[in-house]
């Protein structure tokens, strides 16, 4: 269990589900995952519960006696808040609420906390909070949250519930609202981008946590806000890059997450279209984490929904100071068994496996940043050379970092 580190933290307990689509082993990994969420909103988890279930009850997510249970260790222990490990239905956050009396939020809810907690500028602020509305709308008849949001608090931070006869309708001129600011931005954003001119677009793109912005610094030498917590960035950031002479446009974006709220994924259209727009994707993968697997199946889902999944990519294996030597069974990508690889046999074996051009790095230790940097330019430079077919001979290839050591 995560640490501790500040007394203001809120004490929580999860609740997850055992199903047919969601063994244990699954659901143990998605728990530790809905954990670091939690810490990153600002609470302690104090116990995790769990249930087989062969689908989500109807009325209480949980069966009712695993309900009362709950019921009765958060009166025990004084806890304020549950956090479930999944999207509740309107009916069943008003059943869970009314049943077990205190604060009840779902992962889309915890999700879309963060965001508004990490929200730096109007703009995303604009953007978070249509689509918290866009979440709250359905959602009008919770009883709890006159009381909470006057004390405020994880799930607190965004719009209010006031009374709720005249609540939808603000909340509907509130999303109307906010969606013709967006609209402008949206213009404003487009005409930016296009006044970019026709230098080669990178984004990076990835699971939240991974690295990106880590990279983002390293390879621009700027100072991009990088942090152990999930969505460190959520503002784009687009920086000027030259790697051996040849310039290009390198934008760091949003992580990605399991089940990024839909809500989300809408509203931050204009922040996705950078991915959306880029003329090639770095994909960076962060292979200390026991998960890397099922995110780079999130990352490639939601590249889908935004339809950028087509774009040359680069994969960037990143971490590899941080490689553990128990990794699963690499022959198939479902794999069941563990085994003891070593960092090369494993990187052989991806490599082999893998559709794009990959590198195995650390962002931290600069290892192997010769080879990614070489692989960077090569691809920026097919695109370049469709764009620009006379003069590629301007950016022939050199390593700036063994220039200097010659020098
Ligand atoms: N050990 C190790 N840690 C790294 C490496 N690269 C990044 N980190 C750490 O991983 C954490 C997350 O790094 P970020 O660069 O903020 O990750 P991000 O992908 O931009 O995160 P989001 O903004 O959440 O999407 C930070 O604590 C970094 O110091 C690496 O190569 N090795």
């Amino acid at each position: 269990m995560l640490e501790k580190k500040e007394h203001s933290y809120e004490k929580a307990v999860l609740v997850g589900l055992i199903t047919k689509d969601q063994d244990e082993e699954k659901l143990q990994e998605y728990m530790d995952e809905l954990e670091f969420l939690a810490y990153t909103a600002g609470a302690t988890v104090e116990k995790r519960f769990t249930q087989k279930l062969s689908q989500p009850d109807s009325k209480t997510f949980v069966g009712s006696g695993k309900a009362l249970e709950i019921k009765d260790y958060v009166k025990e222990n004084e806890i304020g808040t549950i956090i479930f490990d999944d999207e509740l239905s309107p009916s069943q956050l008003k059943n869970l609420e009314r049943e077990l009396e205190v604060k009840i939020l779902d992962r889309t809810n915890l999700i879309l906390d963060i965001f508004a907690q990490r929200a730096q500028t109007s703009y995303a602020r604009t953007q978070v909070e249509l689509a918290q509305y866009e979440y709250l709308l359905p959602r009008l008849t919770r009883m709890w949250t006159h009381l909470e949001r006057q004390r405020g608090g994880i799930g607190m931070r965004g719009p209010g519930e006031t009374e709720i006869e005249t609540d939808r309708r603000i909340i509907r001129d509130r999303i109307s609202l906010l969606k013709d600011k967006l609209k402008i931005i949206d213009k404003q954003m487009a005409t930016q981008r296009n006044n970019r001119g026709k230098m080669v677009r990178v984004a990076l793109v990835g699971y939240t946590n991974v690295g990106k912005s880590t990279l983002m610094n390293a390879l621009s030498k700027s100072e991009v806000f990088a942090e152990n917590k999930l969505f460190a960035t959520l503002d784009t950031t687009v920086r000027k890059v030259v790697i051996g002479n040849l310039p290009f446009l390198l934008t760091d974006t949003v992580g990605f997450i399991r089940k990024l709220p839909t809500q989300l994924v809408e509203s931050f259209k204009s922040t996705l279209d950078e991915v959306r727009e880029a003329d090639l994707l770095i994909h960076v993968v962060d292979i200390s984490h026991e998960s890397f697997e099922d995110h780079i199946d999130s990352v490639n889902q939601i590249l889908q929904e935004i339809d950028a999944h087509k774009k040359p990519m680069i994969m960037v294996f990143n971490k590899i100071d941080d490689f553990s030597y128990e990794r699963k069974d690499d022959d198939d990508l479902t794999p069941s068994t563990k085994k003891n690889i070593s960092l090369e046999e494993w990187t052989k074996t991806w490599m082999a496996k893998s559709k794009f051009p990959t590198v195995f790095i650390s962002a931290l230790t600069k290892e192997n940043f010769p080879e990614m940097k070489r692989l960077i330019y090569d691809e920026v430079m097919k695109v370049h050379i469709s764009r620009f077919p006379y003069n590629d001979f301007l950016f022939e290839y050199f390593d700036e970092e063994e220039e200097e050591k010659n020098n």
